[in-house]
């Protein structure tokens, strides 16, 4: 993976130890390396992540999924198991070339025509599978909207519409899954359901903070504990407009006129089993290992950073001004690395997404001297063609500009026009986001002119 724009920034060494970290981190999560690093074939035997499956106790092995990075774990996977694999389907906004697996593109973040027709071959893949079939469940983040099954009477333009006011509201991942879960023929284990009694082997990039299989993905074979009863009060707490027949089919499966999702305790888990072969750490650790090697002191901040992105950015700035300023906790120059999922609660209709977020709420009032840069994994930030974006304490010029640009959650021109985008296409990969703070030595700070400075 390349950044794009790399080249074309009006770059300092900071932003290039920024751009080197980020680079580094989505390469490190990449499917060719997680997949090979993690899963091996031995004679018969088929090594994943510590666990051992006999080969040779089934008549096919099928690889089912879904997610931004589908695509490229079932390549991984089929270099690791050649001509092993049988058939499979997976669904992706991110195709690439396979032989045994069958590519279906969908869409992402709202789900689309292309992808319920995905994920029907999806469904039908699965349900030719028996007791003598070994599945491997490709699952990456981005699979609750690219495997779309609407459940029961609902239909695409009914996901659609609750995807939309779901993402919009600031409900956390496991809040707009909880919903997403209830609405669906596939999530919350029911494609589980429907491959029992296959042995499932869940093979997952997780791209949610904690790591809970249930909701990497809307968890397809993993056991839910959400409720119909969870679903619905999220749509009170966040006071969500929703087409009536959502509403409808939550009130009616809290009643129990629907059936749960499959909890724990179900036969269907019997054959199960989910491993996790990367996540937000995987990204961090090979971005730390590049700003040491940049004579930079890398410090991870938290794999798990959470909550409204402009306020996530106004906590990491105050850190870096702490280390420029005293050396604590952390001497400059140094490196702060972040991961984890922050949200934007949308009042305006502009155009961005929570790193862009990050990034000009980051600028608002940065010291010179400090860098800051912020990328989804998956390439994609919100709504956006930019991965997230990357200031220094000469992006803003007037600060009204920016809060204007941060009112009308309208950054990415904001941002676009002071080239501060950051542009990768699709990596890949989708480990949740990267954040990168670059902090001078103090000596090289101060040696800015007054002038430069000033610009602000
Ligand atoms: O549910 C999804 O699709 C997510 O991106 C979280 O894994």
């Amino acid at each position: 993976m390349m950044i794009e724009n790399r080249a074309q920034l009006a770059t300092t060494d900071a932003r290039d130890v920024a751009l080197a970290c980020l680079e580094a981190g989505i390469d490190a999560g990449h499917p060719r390396r997680v997949i090979h690093e993690a899963i091996a074939l031995e004679g018969e035997t088929l090594h994943v992540a510590g666990a051992t499956y006999d080969c040779s106790a089934y008549d096919e092995i099928v690889v089912l999924g879904g997610g931004n990075a589908a695509a490229h774990v079932a390549v991984a996977l089929e270099d690791v198991l050649g001509d092993r694999i049988d058939r499979g389907v997976v669904v992706t906004d991110d195709p690439t070339e396979t032989e045994y697996v069958t590519i279906c593109e969908g869409d992402h973040p709202v789900p689309s025509e292309r992808g319920v027709a995905g994920t029907r071959r999806l469904l039908e893949a699965a349900g030719t599978a028996d007791e003598r079939t070994l599945v491997l469940a490709a699952i990456t983040g981005g699979g609750s909207a690219l495997m779309a099954a609407p459940a029961g009477d609902l239909s695409l333009a009914d996901l659609q519409a609750t995807t939309d006011a779901l993402l919009e509201s600031g409900a956390d991942i496991h809040e707009i899954n909880a919903v997403r879960k209830h609405c669906s023929a596939l999530k919350g284990g029911q494609l589980a359901r429907r491959l029992a009694p296959a042995t499932v082997v869940g093979i997952l990039l997780s791209d949610v903070v904690g790591n809970d299989l249930s909701v990497i993905a809307s968890g397809p074979v993993a056991p839910d504990e959400s409720t119909f009863e969870d679903g619905r009060s999220v749509i009170d707490r966040y006071d969500l407009d929703v087409p009536e027949t959502v509403a409808d089919r939550l009130e009616r499966g809290r009643a129990g006129a629907i059936p749960e999702t499959p909890g724990p305790d179900d036969p269907a888990f019997e054959r199960v089993s989910n491993h996790i072969v990367a996540d937000g750490m995987t990204v961090l650790e090979a971005a730390r290992e590049v700003a040491a090697e940049h004579g930079y002191d890398p410090l991870m901040l938290s794999a798990r950073v959470r909550g409204e992105a402009r306020e996530a950015a106004t906590t990491h700035v105050a850190i870096a001004e702490e280390v420029l300023a005293t050396g604590v906790p952390v001497s400059p120059p140094a490196v702060l690395l972040s991961g984890g999922e922050t949200t934007v609660t949308v009042t305006g209709d502009g155009t961005g997404g929570p790193n862009q977020e990050f990034v000009t709420s980051a600028a608002l009032d940065l010291e010179p001297g400090i860098t800051v840069a912020a990328v989804d994994t998956d390439g994609i930030d919100g709504a956006s063609d930019a991965a997230g974006g990357v200031v220094d304490d000469r992006t803003v010029d007037t600060s009204e500009r920016a809060r204007d640009a941060l009112a009308a959650n309208d950054v990415f021109p904001y941002l676009a026009d002071r080239n501060g985008l950051i542009k990768t296409g699709p990596t890949g990969t989708n480990l949740n986001d990267l954040r990168v703070l670059v902090v001078a030595e103090p000596s090289a700070a101060d040696g800015r002119t007054a002038d430069e400075a000033s610009r602000r």
